[in-house]
């Protein structure tokens, strides 16, 4: 099986490769980048992490490794590819927020979309940012079914679990909390979904808004300690790896917090917005319509105002 990962030599593109193939020895990776030097820097890197399995310190599968190349931007470096990886940018990072980036992302998610074969539909993870935004307009430009249009939205299921599990005394595995709306401001946490080992988390108001307002701010904390040519690397690296992986496998049938184009569910349309989704090989098997208390639901309208504002 083959990932392909556009914008491969980026932040996220490259630590998502690396992940990918130390994850999973016998993928076949394809790092795409207009930067073709530095993808084919990335490749030749990743193909020696692999390497380490020749020596008795590195761990050895026993399988016949796959591929770790770098391929050129155009239709080709998709043909192969059972997964695409959108995360390419054409403005880097931004301190400014999400939605900074869009003018210079639209013709990005422009120039990609046209690789895209009509009649070849596989699953596309969007990463690029204005998440929602860039996942609707990739949707709209290349023409498959919406299903196939899987924008990752993860980190922020991370960030919130990791907080509350902080807070809580515990740690995040024991934690859960759905997290849908915008990828941006407008981020709705799903606390009365909260559970620690499947036992509610009674959380004040206060703590709410706490928690909600430390997975807005956390992103750009990380980019201003870090720099700003570095943006979340590892957590989103981490995400989309195992996102892709569960395609790969074919699917998971327990809800969780992605954004997908939307017709008609919870009365939405027109935009791609994080809701709750089952996933299939294809890409999203189904938006799962809870029914949501009066306050999460108002939430998440704001958050479709938002999105619907600029749907692309
Ligand atoms: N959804 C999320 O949770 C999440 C998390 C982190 C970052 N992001 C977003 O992911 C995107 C990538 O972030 P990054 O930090 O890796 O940025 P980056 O600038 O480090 O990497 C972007 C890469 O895309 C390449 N690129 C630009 N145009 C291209 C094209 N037409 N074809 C192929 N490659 C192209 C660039 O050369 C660069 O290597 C940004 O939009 C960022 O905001 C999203
Ligand atoms: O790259 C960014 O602007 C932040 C990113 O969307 C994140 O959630 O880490």
């Amino acid at each position: 099986m083959q990932v392909t990962v556009i914008g491969g030599a980026g932040t996220i593109g490259a630590a998502t490769a690396y992940t990918l193939a130390l994850d999973r020895p016998t993928l076949d990776v394809a790092l795409c980048d207009v930067e073709r030097d530095a993808a084919r820097g990335d490749a030749t890197d990743v193909t020696h992490a692999r390497a380490h399995v020749a020596h008795p310190v590195g761990r050895s599968s026993g399988d016949r490794p796959g591929a770790v190349r770098a391929v050129d931007p155009g239709p080709g470096a998709i043909e192969d590819a059972d997964v695409v990886v959108v995360a390419a940018s054409g403005a880097g990072t931004q301190t400014g927020g999400r939605m900074a980036a869009i003018e210079a992302n639209r013709a990005v998610v422009d120039e990609v979309a046209a690789w895209f074969p009509e009649h070849a539909p596989r699953p596309v993870v969007t990463v690029t940012n204005p998440l929602d935004r860039m996942n609707y307009r990739l949707f709209r430009r290349v023409g498959w079914e919406r299903s196939r249009f899987v924008g990752y939205a993860l980190s922020e299921t991370a960030r919130v679990a990791d907080e509350l599990a902080r807070r809580h005394g515990t740690t995040a595995e024991r934690v859960s909390c759905p997290v849908v709306g915008e990828h941006g401001e407008h981020i709705v946490p799903l606390f009365s979904r909260a559970s620690v080992d499947g036992d509610p988390l009674d959380l004040s108001a206060e703590e709410r808004e706490a928690v909600t307002e430390y997975a807005r701010r956390i992103p750009y904390d990380v980019i201003d300690w870090r720099g700003a040519r570095h943006s979340s690397r590892w957590v989103t690296a981490r995400g989309v790896a195992a996102l892709t992986g569960r395609l790969l496998d074919g699917g998971l049938d327990t809800p969780v917090g992605l954004s997908t184009p939307l017709d008609g569910e919870y009365g939405y349309e027109g935009v791609s917005l994080g809701v709750p989704v089952t996933l299939d090989a294809d890409g999203i098997d189904a938006v799962h319509e809870w029914d949501l208390p009066a306050d999460e639901r108002a939430a998440l309208d704001a958050a479709y105002e938002a999105v619907r504002a600029t749907p692309e």
